[in-house]
């Protein structure tokens, strides 16, 4: 504007395009918790958010703009053509739908992955060295068929996969023995959701296997009932919805603690779906969550957990599940 040429001598050209771009694709609950989420932690200069629904996409980023000055002013863009997402660092997927009333996840997967095939060639053009992030479900093989789509590396595509099995685990490890959730490490596994597989055998506090001191841990004759804990991580999902209709800052909180290891380069390590053929004596092409090293190029490495053959057996199982379904499916 003409008052810019009276403010400003211009010394060099101001890049549009902040370095660590985050897109949101989907800005139902889930995407908007992971924007917040995102921004309150300073993770990004740029946030673009894209939708289908034009009014209620438009509307979120003028509601976050409005918060710009609390939120170290991070440039919020938004539209309808996914175009708005260019050159983007890392681009977090929650598009999809909703699991109808008595839906099966099969019926679910099918108009997801619909979904995603009109959407991920356009994104992976648009932004080729990004990072993708994919929430919606069923997580694990919509984050296979995201990889299919992308033609990207194995490293590139990541789900959230048991992120948020294992946050929930980890809370309710640390509500039964009163000790700080950062200090109760516990890794959930394999597929997200009913069928997870919690690693009894790697509980620990600060180093100490409760297993090594307790046994009886995560087994079914076990006087204090630890097993409970991994039912309450799917039943709480199942309350929450019946509660509140849908779940969000959980989610949000733990999609954005992986942007931050990804943006930061910081190598932390987290639960999340990746491809594990080779893993765990897993010959399938599938996605499936064990602990992952994360930074700037995604999946980095993969932890060898030492699992019992109870957990190879429930992973093993959830293998061969995601290989019929993948080898059903209209791709
Ligand atoms: N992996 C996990 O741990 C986890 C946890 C909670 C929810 N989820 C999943 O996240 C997904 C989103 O959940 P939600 O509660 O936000 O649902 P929602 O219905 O509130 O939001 C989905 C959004 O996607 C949008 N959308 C649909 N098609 C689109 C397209 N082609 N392009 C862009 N946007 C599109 C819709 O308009 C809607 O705003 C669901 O699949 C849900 O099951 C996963
Ligand atoms: O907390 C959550 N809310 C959910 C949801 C969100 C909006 S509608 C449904 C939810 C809840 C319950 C079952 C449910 O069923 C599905 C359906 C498809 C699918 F691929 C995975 C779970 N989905 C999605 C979801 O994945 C979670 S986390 C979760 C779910 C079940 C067991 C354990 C966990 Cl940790």
């Amino acid at each position: 504007t003409s008052l810019q040429v009276k403010i400003f001598h211009e010394i060099g050209k101001p890049i549009q395009s902040s370095l660590h771009k985050i897109s949101v694709v989907g800005t139902g609950a889930v995407g908007m918790a992971c924007a917040f989420s995102v921004l309150t932690k300073n993770l990004t200069g740029e946030l673009a958010l894209t939708d289908v629904q034009g009014d209620r996409v438009r509307g979120e980023m003028m509601d976050l703009q409005h918060g710009a000055a609390f939120i170290k002013s991070a440039k919020i863009i938004s539209g309808v053509d996914p175009k708005i997402t260019a050159n983007s660092r890392v681009i977090i997927i929650t598009a999809g739908v909703r699991q109808k009333e008595g839906e099966n996840r099969l019926s679910l997967l099918q108009r997801n992955l619909d979904i995603l095939k009109s959407l991920v060639p356009k994104l992976v053009s648009l932004s080729p060295d990004a990072v993708l992030i994919v929430v919606s479900n069923p997580v694990d093989i919509l984050t296979y068929l995201t990889w299919k789509l992308s033609g990207l590396p194995k490293n590139k595509v990541i789900g959230s996969g048991t992120n948020l099995d294992t946050s929930r685990f980890r809370f309710l490890i640390s509500q039964k023995l009163n000790v700080g959730v950062e200090s109760c490490h516990g890794w959930i596994i394999g597929e997200h959701g009913d069928t997870s597989v919690p690693v009894w055998s790697g509980v620990n506090i600060a180093g100490v296997p409760l297993r090594e001191l307790y046994p009886a841990l995560g087994t079914d004759n076990d006087p204090d009932n630890w097993q409970e804990i991994h039912k309450t991580v799917v039943n709480s999902a199942y309350e929450v919805i019946k509660l509140k209709g849908y779940t969000s800052w959980a989610i949000g909180l733990s999609v954005s603690d992986m942007v931050e290891t990804i943006l930061r380069n910081t190598h932390k390590v987290h639960a999340v779906s990746t491809n594990v053929q080779g893993v765990h004596g897993i010959n399938d092409q599938v996605y499936l969550s064990v602990p992952c090293v994360l930074g700037e190029n995604g999946v980095t490495h993969i932890v060898k957990q030492k699992l019992t053959d109870t957990e190879l057996a429930k992973l093993h199982k959830s293998a061969s599940i995601m290989k019929e379904n993948i080898d059903n499916l209209k791709i």
